[in-house]
């Protein structure tokens, strides 16, 4: 298990990030009495993602620009925060909210938010993945949150991402559930056939994603989401991130690329922090 003191010292390695993201050390604020591996006592999947977000607020220290995550597991670490400044263990954050139901969340708690554009360089985001492989790259926006987290993210001096274990893969689309795509509605017929025709060899099925009620499922930048369902793992993530990013009308997709600083996994025998 990689130690938590790694973090320590840890620094970005993407130099498209270098420009706004300098390199930060990320140290804990605290830690929680569990965070070391010791096995956890038959926790259901919900009990193992608020011991992950619990450990990720860890990191969370008074006067932080803080990114907030969209999800199940996100939820527990906004939560965690609204605690916190209630109780006055944390003072001063500011949160950036990665969608809308994350931003009632958080107003709910009480967090003071603010914007991108108000506040550009953020210190820390934290947010859950639906697919992390050995290199920490990611799946995410099976909650359909891809482009503002992605957005959110990237303007983030450190991203630590918090999951249970049963969203560890060997290849990026290799839970075969979804690799989500944010398309403009205009056409998406039209885009929908190109991404599966693009990754046609990797035996690829795309899906407009729709609510219960049989309509499309609107984002909340107005736009269509495209699922694309793998047969086969992609094994280029970047070169598939590139050729999905050059199709007129894609919005975003939710392969995340050498974004993670650290990836915090909680899992039957423990927690475990792993960081490049
Ligand atoms: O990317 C996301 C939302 O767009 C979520 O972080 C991802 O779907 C994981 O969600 P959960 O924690 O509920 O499993």
């Amino acid at each position: 298990m990689a130690s938590l003191s790694l973090l320590s010292s840890l620094h970005h390695s993407t130099s498209a990030h270098l420009i706004l993201r300098s390199p930060q050390p990320l140290k804990p604020r605290a830690f929680s009495t569990s965070i070391r591996a010791q096995a956890v006592p038959a926790l259901t999947q919900d009990g193992l993602k608020k011991l992950a977000a619990d450990k990720a607020v860890d990191y969370v220290k008074s006067g932080m620009v803080l990114g907030l995550g969209t999800g199940s597991t996100a939820a527990f670490v906004v939560d965690k925060i609204g605690g916190l400044l209630k109780s006055g263990e944390l003072k001063d954050i500011i949160g950036i909210p990665t969608s809308k139901r994350t931003e009632e969340q958080a107003r709910s708690l009480g967090i003071p938010l603010t914007t991108l554009d108000d506040h550009p360089l953020l210190d820390l985001a934290i947010d859950g993945a639906d697919e992390v492989d050995p290199g920490l790259n990611l799946v995410k926006g099976r909650g359909g949150a891809l482009l503002r987290e992605k957005m959110v993210e990237a303007a983030s001096k450190s991203f630590v991402v918090v999951v249970d274990e049963s969203k560890l893969v060997s290849g990026l689309g290799g839970s075969k559930l979804a690799m989500p795509v944010e398309v403009v509605q205009f056409c998406w017929k039209y885009n929908l056939v190109r991404l599966q025709d693009m990754f046609k060899e990797l035996g690829c099925e795309a899906k407009l994603r729709v609510n219960a009620d049989g309509k499309p499922y609107v984002t909340d930048n107005f736009n269509y989401i495209v699922d694309l369902y793998f047969e086969t793992p992609i094994k280029d993530g970047l070169g598939a991130g590139k050729e999905i990013g050059k199709l007129e009308g894609v919005v975003e997709h939710g392969l995340f690329l050498d974004m993670a600083t650290a990836v915090i996994i909680a899992g039957k025998t423990g927690v475990e922090v792993k960081s490049k």
